[in-house]
């Protein structure tokens, strides 16, 4: 049986670099795989959308915390298929971002932590209503904030495609929205989760091996 797997952390805490690593695992391994990064810029209008949003271009949009979040699930919604199609062709898909990034951001711009109600909407949106399919695993690449904010900030320097946007320069809400990732990670929220030391060196071995299991 083919496994959804997705990784979720702060801006800048390597979620890129993390997908790379374990895609070059699974191919060692044998084990196929195939990405999709969400929100998937270029691709899909919602998306798109949600750029123009963040970097102030819709007027008050950005602002309303449920109408972003209704824009990253239909970026989801629309991906469906490509993820069955996935699912069906390969042993892997890896996704970078998915449903708990809603959760985790969107709980976190309303000061609610990962038990609330802003948390439970999320799910019966994408799951309930839109009928995502459900990870295998999600893996929590957990970096102390300030780490995250670095990479993002060296991220930016290098490479001028990945200015940040408005939520990746509010320190206050990636500080928030870190507490809500371990809170969904310890309660198991959604699927089961891993949590992955961004700092320490990684046996991304054993990981890919664990999540081929
Ligand atoms: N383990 C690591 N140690 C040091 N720098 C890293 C590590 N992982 C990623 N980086 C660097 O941090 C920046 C952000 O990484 P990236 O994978 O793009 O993060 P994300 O996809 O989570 O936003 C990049 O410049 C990357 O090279
Ligand atoms: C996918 C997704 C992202 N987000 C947030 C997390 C990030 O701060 C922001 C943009 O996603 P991000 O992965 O940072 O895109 P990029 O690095 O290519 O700019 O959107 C949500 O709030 N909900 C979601 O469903």
């Amino acid at each position: 049986m083919a496994k959804l797997v997705v990784i979720e952390g702060l801006d800048g805490a390597g979620k890129r670099t993390l997908a790379d690593a374990l895609t070059v695992e699974f191919d060692k391994s044998g084990a196929s795989s195939t990405r999709i990064a969400f929100p998937r810029y270029g691709q899909d209008v919602h998306a798109d959308l949600v750029r123009d949003a963040m970097y102030l271009r819709l007027g008050d949009l950005v602002k309303s915390v449920h109408g972003m979040a209704v824009l990253f699930a239909l970026d989801r919604r629309a991906a469906i298929e490509q993820i069955e199609q996935g699912l069906a062709e390969y042993d892997v898909v890896l996704l970078d971002r998915y449903i708990a990034s809603n959760a985790a951001y969107g709980a976190a711009r309303l000061h609610e932590d990962g038990r609330g109600e802003f948390v439970s909407w999320v799910h019966e949106l994408e799951v309930g209503r839109f009928g995502l399919p459900v990870p295998d695993a999600q893996l929590l690449l957990r970096v102390p904030v300030e780490v995250a904010a670095q990479r993002a900030a060296r991220r930016e320097d290098a490479d001028a495609t990945r200015a940040r946007d408005s939520y990746e320069s509010d320190d206050g809400l990636q500080a928030r929205c870190a507490q809500v990732y371990d809170q969904l990670a310890a309660d198991g929220w959604l699927a089961p989760w891993h949590v992955v030391d961004g700092v320490a060196t990684s046996d991304f071995s054993t990981l890919a091996t664990s999540l081929l299991a």
